[in-house]
């Protein structure tokens, strides 16, 4: 991990930058699933939260060695048209919490989706050097965990852009539920699956009312669906990543559980005013 000149924590910039990251991206993302060779690559859409300085603007050649351990798991690599990819990039999730030095939150995540469907994410912990990826229809190094708890969740939800989640957690499932405030929505993705991070809490159900971006969600999204998992809006909408950057329609993410029923039991976010 490079380090910012002016401080201990490597910045946004630089955490795309190290070397880890990268490897991580192109290795298991655009080129060696989806064969977007460089004369196909500015037909890929690429939305990032980034924004970099054209004087900050450095080139990097990737090696194109890909890792054993990933080969291992996609023997096979999927062709599809460049322009059927949209690269969703979020450089440091969890800022506010980053801000706050509380690093166990904060992720680094890509994501390929391929006609708007959530196809391959990867969520990397800069602090604790995890990574999780996995692929629909393909490989992964990270399980859901054996069991959960569909009566009384513990719910995971956003600590700093909260809405009247927690309203809405207790009402649906009662006083009995557990809500854990948690920064990132990498980190509460990973809240949901059998992760090794020592610093990681673990939670049944991940539930966000307010406005989201989609470069927040897509690399869970589709370790999720990779994972036999679901993420949708609240109402039970799948989410489609290409047009807009964002959705207003909060999410629920659930793995191992009956989805549905889950958001059968919801309130109607419009009608009770709980955005
Ligand atoms: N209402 C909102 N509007 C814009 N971004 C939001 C949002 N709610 C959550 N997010 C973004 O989603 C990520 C997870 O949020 P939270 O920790 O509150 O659950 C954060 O991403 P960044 O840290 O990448 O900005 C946060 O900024
Ligand atoms: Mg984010």
């Amino acid at each position: 991990m490079l380090q910012n000149k002016h401080t201990d924590f490597p910045t946004s910039v630089d955490a795309i930058r190290s070397e880890k990251f990268l490897s991580l991206m192109f290795s298991e993302g655009v080129f060696l699933l989806f064969k977007c060779f460089s004369c196909h690559l500015f037909l890929v859409q690429i939305n990032t939260e980034e924004h970099v300085d054209a004087a900050d603007q450095e080139v990097i050649i990737w090696d194109r060695k890909i890792p054993e351990d990933i080969l291992k798991e996609i023997a096979t690599p999927k062709e599809v048209p460049a322009e059927s990819v949209t690269v969703w990039i979020d450089p440091l999730d969890a800022t506010q919490e980053y801000t706050e030095d509380l690093r166990k939150y904060v992720t680094t995540m890509v994501c390929v989706a391929v006609n708007g469907k959530p196809v391959l994410g990867v969520i990397h912990k800069p602090f604790s050097e995890y990574t999780a990826w996995a692929m629909v229809d393909g490989g992964s190094n990270v399980k859901a965990r054996t069991s959960y708890n569909e009566r009384t969740p513990r719910i995971v939800v956003s600590r700093s852009h909260s809405g009247m989640v927690k309203q809405v957690a207790l009402q649906t499932f009662g006083n009995q539920t557990t809500i854990i405030p948690a920064g990132g929505a990498g980190y509460k993705v990973l809240a949901l699956l059998d992760v090794p991070d020592k610093s990681q809490e673990k939670a049944d159900l991940y539930i966000h009312v307010t406005y989201i971006k989609k470069w927040d969600i897509c690399a869970g999204n589709a370790i999720l669906k990779a994972l036999g998992g679901h993420m949708t809006t609240l109402s039970g909408e799948e989410i489609s990543y290409t047009g807009s950057d964002g959705i207003e329609g909060g999410l629920l993410a659930s793995i191992r559980m009956n989805h549905q029923a889950l958001v059968r039991k919801l309130p109607d976010l419009e009608k009770t005013g709980h955005k």
